[in-house]
């Protein structure tokens, strides 16, 4: 199973979590963002971290040119569309940078909000459900109502994001059955300094759940 963490800022916090079991990192590309790192600092953190991990940028209804800026100038691997962006923008964005995994998040309010889904399903890579909240994009803690989700099987493979952390993690996959998980704000102290000890626990449990 992918486990994807979100949010990271310093390079000794990614090299620990990557040695600790994530198979991707996550760096928020959204200047509103706490958790905001800019490419320079996305380059120093990705230089230290093993091939196998992907690197994933997360923006929100930003321009085509500006992703393919940042992917370009800091060897990201995915990026994360975390916005309003349309299937067509998805699409376009997919032609123009080929092997870069386009991942479509959507903010899941009611069991409505998934028919929306299906109009982007043969235009990204990966799918990744997220909370909704009013107010911000994405970060909150807050968590969705799995329930949901029970019915939830879509073509492509999916990640489950939302107010995850290491006491809530194996719950939520004994519910439900995403080909990945995406931590931010579980696993912090405060936003943008990842909680080593947490992450650790976190691990703990996945390994567990894997014997
Ligand atoms: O983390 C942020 O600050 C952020 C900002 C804008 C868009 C997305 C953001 N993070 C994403 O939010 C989800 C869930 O986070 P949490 O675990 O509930 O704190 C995750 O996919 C992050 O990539």
């Amino acid at each position: 199973m992918r486990v994807k963490i979100c949010g990271i800022t310093q390079p000794e916090q990614g090299r620990a979590i990557a040695n600790l079991g994530a198979t991707a990192l996550g760096f928020i590309c959204v200047r509103q963002s706490p958790r905001h790192v800019t490419p320079a600092q996305i380059r120093t953190i990705v230089a230290q971290l093993p091939s196998r991990v992907d690197r994933i940028g997360v923006f929100v209804n930003a321009s085509g040119e500006e992703i393919g800026q940042i992917v370009a100038s800091t060897g990201l691997t995915g990026v994360q569309l975390h916005g309003d962006e349309s299937p067509e923008f998805c699409r376009q964005l997919r032609q123009s940078l080929p092997g870069i995994e386009i991942i479509k998040a959507f903010r899941i309010r009611t069991s409505q909000s998934l028919s929306e889904i299906d109009a982007y399903c043969d235009r990204v890579d990966t799918l990744l459900l997220d909370a909704y909240h009013p107010q911000l994009s994405g970060g909150t803690g807050e968590t969705l109502d799995w329930k949901t989700l029970a019915q939830f099987r879509p073509p492509h493979p999916w990640l489950l994001a939302g107010g995850l952390n290491p006491d809530n993690v194996l719950d939520a996959l004994k519910l439900l059955n995403p080909s990945g998980i995406d931590l931010s704000s579980g696993v912090e102290r405060s936003a943008g300094d990842k909680d080593l000890t947490r992450v650790e626990r976190l691990f703990q449990k996945l390994n567990a759940l894997s014997l």
